[in-house]
């Protein structure tokens, strides 16, 4: 249990750049809306925390995980945002879907990350039961959001000092 020796929301504020005048996309997966909702909300606030304006984070919903690659490859394509956060939660089920969607979600998202010119962060939860997606979510083991958030304005950042 990884998580277990290291709270989501846990990170060091002062090595976070500003964000003010960063650009950002989010893609939210509807599935299981309870969990996604709350992940919304601690990369939002989190992002607001370092300096993102509201007008630059821009949040576009997608019926399912399997949907966040294309989400996010369109976010990608309209040059409006600097990093894509994709936030999805994936419950297992009773057949090996879980391990399908899971797969297909993870291999899109790594495939633009190789691909394109712009961050897209993994904040995609795969978990076996609703308690692990709700530890995860704002629980006791903190917000993947949160992590999302501060990995985004780091990644922004990378690139900026890069092309610089
Ligand atoms: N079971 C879950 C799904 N399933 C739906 C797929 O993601 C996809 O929308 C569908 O196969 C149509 O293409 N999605 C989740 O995000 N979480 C789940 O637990
Ligand atoms: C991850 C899923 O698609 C899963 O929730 C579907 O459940 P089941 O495998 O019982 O059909």
């Amino acid at each position: 249990m990884a998580t277990a020796y290291h709270n989501l929301s846990d990170y060091d504020f002062n090595s976070v750049p500003d964000a003010s005048e960063m650009r950002f996309g989010i893609v939210v997966s509807e599935w299981n809306h309870n969990i996604t909702g709350a992940l919304l909300e601690g990369a939002v606030k989190t992002l607001k925390k370092h300096g993102a304006k509201d007008e630059n984070i821009l949040v576009y919903t997608v019926p399912g995980s399997f949907e966040l690659t294309f989400g996010s490859a369109q976010f990608v394509k309209s040059g409006k945002v600097d990093a894509v956060i994709a936030l999805g939660c994936v419950i297992r089920g009773e057949t090996p879907h879980f391990d399908y969607v899971c797969s297909g979600a993870t291999q899109g998202l790594t495939h633009l990350n190789a691909t394109q010119d712009i961050p897209v962060i993994y904040g995609l939860i795969t978990t076996n039961n609703m308690q692990q997606a709700e530890d995860r979510a704002g629980g006791k083991l903190g917000n993947k959001g949160d992590e999302c958030a501060v990995t985004a304005i780091k990644m922004i950042d990378f690139v900026c000092r890069l092309r610089k």
